[in-house]
């Protein structure tokens, strides 16, 4: 395991800019999800702070994907509450009933937030520009001339200024999941769902995807919950780490401390499996 002198491993950033009096940016209370008869989630109850970047560890089929599915909208909550600035995104409680909200205010939350696939989700049917500003155009109802220029400015960013007008499919895995994390990000989102981004790519790739999501993280206020297998890059950009096992949070804390010298057994046993085979 290793230790945190050790320079593969870089250390961890300051903590999250945030004080327990503000309201979480997401919060999860007694969330269950299940498929069928599969309880995957439950009894969860978790909150991430303004600016906080987040890591999700655990084994596979623990939920991990599920929780950002369901902050994404793209999973049927099947208990609980999900709040996102203290605001309900699927349902609330009203006259002691659990209720959904409306589409409209479900929809107004998710446009503050955005979300990086493992298999990148770009349509192939239009450019890379087209792929940018469709939603900031269609969702937001920010002028064109505005959102072209926004895009061009984040395609720079991510180390593409030359592919505005290519098709997703005459890229490489390492460009597509570049331009999916341009299209995120010009939503302005509050929140960033970041979803093993780098698990589909060529392993030579994986670092420069890194690279631009660590200058996110330095340069922004986003709020990030990352599912990711890149150890390195969780300590490196995470204020906290979460490991789940059986739909639970079993341990929680700083990466120095989760990665280092974590103390629930299921924690040790993963971590000793995963950096091992690193
Ligand atoms: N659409 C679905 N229909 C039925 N079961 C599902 C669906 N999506 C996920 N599951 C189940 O939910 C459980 C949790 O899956 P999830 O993908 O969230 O786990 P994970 O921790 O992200 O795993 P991995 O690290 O392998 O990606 C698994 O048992 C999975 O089979």
């Amino acid at each position: 395991m290793p230790t945190p002198t050790d320079p593969t491993v870089p250390a961890p950033r300051e903590a999250a800019p945030s004080s327990s009096a503000e309201t979480p940016v997401i919060e999860f209370t007694d969330v269950e999800k299940r498929f069928g008869d599969n309880v995957v989630l439950k009894d969860l109850n978790f909150t991430v702070s303004r600016g906080e970047r987040v890591t999700l560890i655990g084994p596979s089929g623990s939920g991990k994907t599920t929780i950002l599915r369901l902050v994404m909208t793209l999973e049927e909550l099947t208990g609980g509450y999900i709040f996102i600035d203290g605001e309900p995104l699927t349902h609330e409680e009203r006259n002691g009933k659990r209720v959904p909200v409306s589409k409209k205010r479900q929809k107004a939350l998710r446009t503050r937030i955005g979300m990086v696939f493992q298999q990148f989700n770009l349509f192939p049917n239009m450019t890379v520009l087209e792929n940018i500003i469709e939603a900031p155009i269609h969702v937001l109802g920010r002028p064109k001339k505005d959102a072209i220029e926004h895009a061009h400015s984040l395609l720079e960013q991510v180390g593409l200024p030359d592919k505005a007008d290519a098709h997703p499919t005459s890229l490489s895995g390492g460009q597509q999941q570049r331009v999916a994390i341009a299209r995120a990000l010009a939503m302005d989102p509050e929140i960033l769902l970041l979803d093993e981004v780098t698990s589909a790519l060529d392993p030579e790739v994986v670092g420069d995807v890194l690279n631009i999501l660590r200058e996110v993280a330095d340069t922004t206020n986003v709020t990030m919950l990352i599912v990711t297998h890149e150890m390195g890059f969780a300590r490196d950009v995470s204020h906290k780490v979460m490991m789940f096992d059986g739909g639970r949070v079993v341990e929680e804390g700083h990466p120095d401390k989760i990665f280092t010298n974590p103390e629930h057994e299921r924690t040790q046993k993963f971590l000793g499996a995963v950096l091992g085979h690193n």
